[in-house]
């Protein structure tokens, strides 16, 4: 059963690059037992969050308590029980996609045994037979999503935080994922997932939050945030249309 307490929650978080204000001060609690989904448009702050959140990336003030524990005073806690699959981040491009996952589960401590069973459960269930035996240089974008997917999965963590976990992955792919991820919400587990598709984000998410300049615009369970009409049409007038109108005359064919 999941317990009472927040699977995560972030505090006052606050980044920034430069004299760009990435994230504004975020606050948010994440249910235990929740599919969430965080949602904002290109350059929201969503990455920054989500790797502020995870142990990746120091904030510059808030903090971040994973399950009761604070994640930067008590990183060798609250990391082990986190699964994260971070956006775009480089990895070690000589090891197949099979050793990958590997030196995910030793590193997080599990018998070899162990991690060799689950390795092979999750090249399967993954459709990943191929990765397992090609090099992360050698790896479509899909194939890249679907490993790092299995090394966030390995260690069987409590809270899931998944930087746009379907971008790339074919519809067969991303209906086994889908799969995985409802059964493990089913089994008490938490996952936070960013995406820009809204349609799955309705599927899958029972709380959503919107954000937009680094600020949270919208928070709460799916029906409240979305109210009568759909979620793209609620973010569309949170987040408000900034691209300037033009016709591209020169594009036109005839
Ligand atoms: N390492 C960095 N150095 C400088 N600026 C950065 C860095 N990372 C992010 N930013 C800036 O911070 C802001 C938020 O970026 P972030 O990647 O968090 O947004 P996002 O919501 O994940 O966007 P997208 O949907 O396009 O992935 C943007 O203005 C971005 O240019």
């Amino acid at each position: 059963m999941p317990s009472d307490r927040p699977a995560l929650g972030l505090h006052g978080l606050r980044k920034r690059f430069g004299s760009t204000i990435a994230v504004d001060g975020i606050d948010l609690e994440i249910p235990a037992g929740s599919f969430f989904g965080l949602l904002g448009p290109n350059g929201a702050g969503k990455t920054t969050t989500l790797s502020m959140a995870t142990g990746l990336l120091t904030p510059d003030a808030g903090v971040v308590i994973v399950d009761g524990v604070d994640l930067w005073k008590n990183p060798t806690i609250a990391k082990p029980m986190l699964g994260v699959l971070p956006d775009g981040l480089r990895t070690f491009d000589r090891l197949t996609g099979s050793e990958l996952i590997s030196y995910a589960g030793i590193l997080r401590g599990l018998d070899p045994d162990v991690v060799r069973e689950r390795r092979d459960d999750l090249l399967a269930a993954l459709d990943l037979a191929a990765a397992g035996s090609t090099l992360v240089t050698d790896f479509s974008a899909g194939m890249a999503k679907k490993i790092g997917l299995a090394c966030a999965l390995v260690h069987a963590p409590r809270v899931l935080v998944l930087d746009e976990p379907f971008e790339a992955v074919d519809p067969v792919s991303a209906t086994g994922i889908r799969n995985i991820l409802q059964s493990f919400v089913a089994s008490g587990g938490t996952v936070v997932i960013s995406s820009h598709v809204m349609a799955l984000v309705e599927r899958l998410c029972d709380r959503v939050a919107i954000i937009g300049a680094g600020r949270v615009l919208a928070e709460g369970p799916l029906d409240e945030v979305r109210g009568d009409g759909d979620l793209e049409a609620r973010f569309v007038a949170l987040v408000g249309d900034t691209s300037e109108q033009r016709d591209l005359t020169w594009l036109q064919q005839s």
